[in-house]
């Protein structure tokens, strides 16, 4: 990208959460993630160059350790002419949606991230004219915890993603609650999954996004978005599922289309052996809490039929699941068990201030910090340093619960063949016909009121064995 020549013609507004902005590039496999700050709070230059440098460092040393080499995409910290941000500010105004705009996005500092657009494929440089299809799933945390600290018996039955529905449709975040369960698509049960999957495709809210050829045409900005149309959203993906069969159109036709959509998603969420160290984190004595949460409606109809406990597939351990769990998973305390942890060393901190740096507590985000957080003792010995690594191994989980999975799928080329779509991975492997990436947006560490923002990782898992997508001619695209 050449910095000195920008147009923010070739730029439109791709999408934005809590924290950043992300504006896609018209023909590269571009974007670039602004910062977002509330209009009294602004950064300066160097903070902000220093946050996003964070970013990348935490990215590099930490996620791809624990997911993978080849899951990983760290962007890097680009300086863009301040005239450019400022007419690019304008020019997507109008498309964002009025729930985002209580922040700004920072046009004085002229730093961003630039990173590649996981909407699209990587293997091109440039958008190209086989389409695309990319689902984005936010599935939020997997598991209930277990601990000793936690005081409120609830949380023990029921995960935190369902309580959470009945707040936000009681504040009228959304307008109604979910059948989404994180705990139904992280069982590794199919059937469990599918219901999961259907159940994000009802009611998208903020965890389910779908594009075609990098445009969104799938997802919910706010309350105030139209309900899900399924027809609508199986006029766009027949393309790609059924190009040349008879399915016309009509109810029959749309339950097919989404019945395939979820089957592909549970097939490539389920497949993948790029290694990370995730799988290889020990735990400790602490078992896991149960594996059905109380409120998920898919729990409830096993209970009704007298089974308990479900039949327990689980994950394969090579899959992005399985190392995204592992990784939320170092939150061993839960908040309630951190907490006095986080004060041990905030009191630290108060008292010898200077010590901030030496304990890396904004980083850098180094092997050295990587290395502390795979100690995953839970005997507190009343040091610091045991609470500073709880407290840190508790926000990498965070970072975990709150990053977004991105499956990237296309049609093969050949009749019979699928072609490799990433050539960086493993070129013998002819027949990868899908990419998966994660995204994970910048994490805060909000739990004990402050607001340090940590990490955000892009990754991308090369996934082995053929996918149902192979068959499909491509001919009927282009
Ligand atoms: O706390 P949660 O589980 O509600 O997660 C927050 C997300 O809410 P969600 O429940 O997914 O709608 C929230 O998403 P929305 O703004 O609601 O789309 C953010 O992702 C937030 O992260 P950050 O503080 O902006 O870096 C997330 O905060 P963190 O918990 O990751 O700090
Ligand atoms: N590299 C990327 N390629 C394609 N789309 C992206 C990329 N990065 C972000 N996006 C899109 O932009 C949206 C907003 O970005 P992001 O989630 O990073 O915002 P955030 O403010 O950090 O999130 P949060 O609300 O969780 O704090 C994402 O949901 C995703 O759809």
């Amino acid at each position: 990208m050449d910095e000195g020549k920008m147009d923010e013609n070739e730029w439109r507004y791709h999408g934005e959460g809590n924290k950043s902005l992300v504006v896609a590039h018209a023909q590269r496999c571009v974007v670039l993630r602004f910062l977002k700050f509330p209009p009294s709070r602004k950064k300066t230059s160097e903070e902000v160059f220093q946050h996003l440098q964070n970013i990348v460092d935490f990215s590099k040393n930490v996620m791809k350790e624990f997911l993978g080499e080849n899951s990983a995409h760290c962007g890097e910290v680009v300086q863009l002419p301040l005239e450019f941000v400022k007419q690019l500010c304008l020019k997507i105004q109008s498309e964002r949606p009025e729930s985002r705009c209580d922040k700004d996005l920072d046009t004085l500092s002229g730093y961003a991230l630039c990173l590649p657009n996981l909407a699209r494929l990587q293997t091109y440089r440039f958008a190209e004219h086989r389409p695309i299809l990319c689902v984005e799933i936010k599935p939020k945390c997997g598991f209930i915890p277990l601990c000793g600290g936690v005081t409120h018996e609830l949380k023990h039955r029921v995960c935190r993603y369902c309580m959470h529905q009945h707040l936000k449709v009681a504040t009228g975040k959304w307008k109604q609650i979910s059948k989404y369960c994180p705990l139904d698509l992280y069982s590794g049960n199919k059937q469990r999954m599918h219901f999961a999957l259907k159940s994000l495709l009802q009611e998208a809210q903020n965890n389910l996004k779908i594009f075609k050829n990098g445009e969104l045409i799938y997802g919910c900005a706010d309350a105030r978005s139209p309900a899900a149309d399924w027809t609508e959203l199986a006029h766009h993906l027949k393309p790609f599922f059924f190009p040349s069969n008879g399915l016309a159109g009509g109810p029959h036709c749309t339950r097919a289309v989404i019945r395939e959509l979820v089957r592909v998603i549970t097939r490539v969420l389920l497949s993948g052996s790029d290694k990370g160290r995730a799988g290889a984190l020990r735990r400790g004595p602490a078992p896991r809490g149960p594996r059905v949460c109380e409120a998920s409606p898919f729990g409830r109809s096993l209970r009704r039929q007298g089974k308990n406990s479900p039949e327990c597939s689980g994950l394969p351990k090579g899959c992005l699941l399985y190392k995204t769990l592992q990784v939320q998973m170092l939150d061993l305390l839960d908040i309630e068990g951190l907490y006095p942890l986080y004060r041990r060393v905030e009191r630290y901190l108060e008292e010898f201030p200077e010590e901030r740096k030496t304990l890396q507590i904004d980083g850098p985000y180094d092997e050295a910090f990587y290395q502390k957080l795979l100690d995953l003792s839970t005997e507190d010995d009343g040091t610091v340093a045991f609470a500073l690594t709880k407290v840190q191994q508790y926000r990498v989980a965070m970072t975990a619960k709150d990053c977004s999975i991105m499956i990237a799928l296309s049609p093969c080329l050949q009749d019979t063949r699928c072609r490799v779509l990433t050539d960086a991975w493993r070129p013998e492997k002819l027949h990868i016909p899908h990419e998966v990436l994660i995204h994970q947006p910048s994490q805060p560490f909000q739990a004990c009121g402050t607001a340090h923002s940590l990490s955000s990782f892009l990754l991308a898992a090369a996934l082995p064995g053929r996918c149902s997508l192979c068959p499909v001619p491509s001919s009927a695209f282009f």
